[in-house]
């Protein structure tokens, strides 16, 4: 289990180190454009997952939506603080 923040931190080292084989390293290589509509398909099984399966199929739905936010600004080279100073 990792919060938030720890899963940014993560990806941005990934971002950094490019390992073979990450999913975000690919991502980041395809750009905002891809990244953008992961982001709408992820929101939209959110949405489908909240109004009509379980607790757990929706809470998996957005942690799977948050990494792909979080991907987003790591294209677009947001930090976490970028984000918070709008909370
Ligand atoms: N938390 C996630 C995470 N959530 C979602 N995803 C991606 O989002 C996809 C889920 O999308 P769907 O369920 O809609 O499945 P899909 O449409 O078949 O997905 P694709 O066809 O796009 O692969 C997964 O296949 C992953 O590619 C994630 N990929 C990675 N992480 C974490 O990110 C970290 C770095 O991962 P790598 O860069 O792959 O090493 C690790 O800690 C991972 O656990």
């Amino acid at each position: 289990m990792k919060t938030f923040d720890e899963l940014f931190a993560e990806l941005s080292d990934k971002a950094r180190s490019r390992p073979e084989g990450s999913g975000t390293v690919a991502a980041l290589d395809a750009g905002v454009h891809a990244i953008g509509k992961k982001v709408v398909e992820e929101a939209a099984e959110v949405w489908m997952a909240a109004e009509y399966e379980s607790e757990d199929a929706a809470a998996e739905e957005i942690s799977q939506l948050l990494y792909h936010l979080q991907v987003l600004m790591l294209a677009r080279g947001l930090s976490l603080s970028d984000v918070y100073r709008h909370l």
